[in-house]
């Protein structure tokens, strides 16, 4: 790909964004350019993946042609205002905010833009990322595929529509956060029962990993391969039956449905 693709701000996520796109080799180090208020980030940045860095907005406002907003909900609006007037006439806008709609980032621009909403995820950095994807009604058909091609260089993605954006949040956007305390719980109770902490993350992982691709590549229902674990009178069905009755799943459902509804309310 041959644009220059700018990211304002350099976080958790940019970070996982930017790792994504460069190890993949869609886009050459030189041909990305981030900005952040904070230095440590970009040398961070720079040092690992060898893009180019500046502290100032406007400079990835004046060269980039793809522009990906990768700073907090709460300077969205701040940093539009920074850059608004500087950037190029085609410009496309990648909005990846929780809680932002299309109308939102449009309003705060003040004018026609292109632009594509998302919700990418953080195992972007390792080239697993699931991104929710949807255009405004400006951008072209070309332009999307344009953006739809960064995303996929690191994972797969969706097209969605606006009104599923803040379900997608829970289900992909942070889910990875479950995950990791599911892992780290898993761990934790190795431990307890005597298995060293590294091999424990590494055993966990990777059940979680290959369970993940079972569901993936059978196209079997999870409550069909979760039977097919569990040996009559065995030792899997006792761990079922317990985590059941200390309401597992309902945790799960409860905690999502929390998660859908602040972003709604962002
Ligand atoms: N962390 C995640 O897993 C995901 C985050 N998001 C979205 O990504 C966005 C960023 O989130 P995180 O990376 O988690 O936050 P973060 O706090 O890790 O990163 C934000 C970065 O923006 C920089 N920044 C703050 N104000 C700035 C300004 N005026 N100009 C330039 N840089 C500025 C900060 O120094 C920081 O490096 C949010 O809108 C969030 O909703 C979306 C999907 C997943
Ligand atoms: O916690 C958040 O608000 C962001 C959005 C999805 C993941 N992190």
């Amino acid at each position: 790909m041959n644009k220059v693709i700018g990211f304002i701000g350099c976080g958790n996520m940019g970070r996982a964004m930017i790792g994504g796109v460069v190890k993949s080799g869609l886009l050459k180090p030189e041909n990305v350019i981030v900005a952040d208020g904070y230095k440590g980030s970009l040398d961070i940045a720079s040092s690992e993946y060898g893009v180019n860095t500046t502290m100032d907005n406007k400079e990835v406002a004046k060269t980039s042609d793809i522009i990906v907003l990768s700073v907090k909900p709460n300077v969205y609006n701040s940093v539009i205002d920074d850059i608004k007037d500087f950037v190029k006439e085609d410009v496309v806008i990648v909005s990846i905010a929780a809680g932002k709609t299309i109308k939102d980032v449009e309003g705060a621009f003040g004018k026609d833009i292109k632009m594509v909403r998302t919700m990418p995820n953080t195992p972007a950095l390792v080239g697993e990322g699931m991104t929710g994807i949807c255009p405004n009604k400006n951008i072209s058909k070309e332009e999307v595929e344009e953006v739809v091609n960064i995303f996929k260089s690191f994972g797969k993605i969706e097209i969605i529509d606006e009104k599923l954006m803040e379900v997608f949040i829970s289900t992909s956007g942070s889910s990875p956060a479950y995950v990791f305390m599911f892992i780290e719980a898993m761990a934790d109770a190795a431990v307890a029962d005597g298995m060293p902490r590294n091999k424990a993350y590494k055993m966990a992982a990777q059940a979680v990993l290959g369970s993940a691709k079972m569901v993936l590549e059978t196209g079997k229902h999870p409550g069909e391969l979760k039977d097919m674990v569990c040996s009559p009178g065995g030792t899997t069905i006792e761990a079922v039956a317990t985590l059941e009755e200390y309401g597992f799943r309902t945790a799960v459902i409860k905690g999502m449905r929390e998660c859908t509804k602040k972003a709604k309310n962002m």
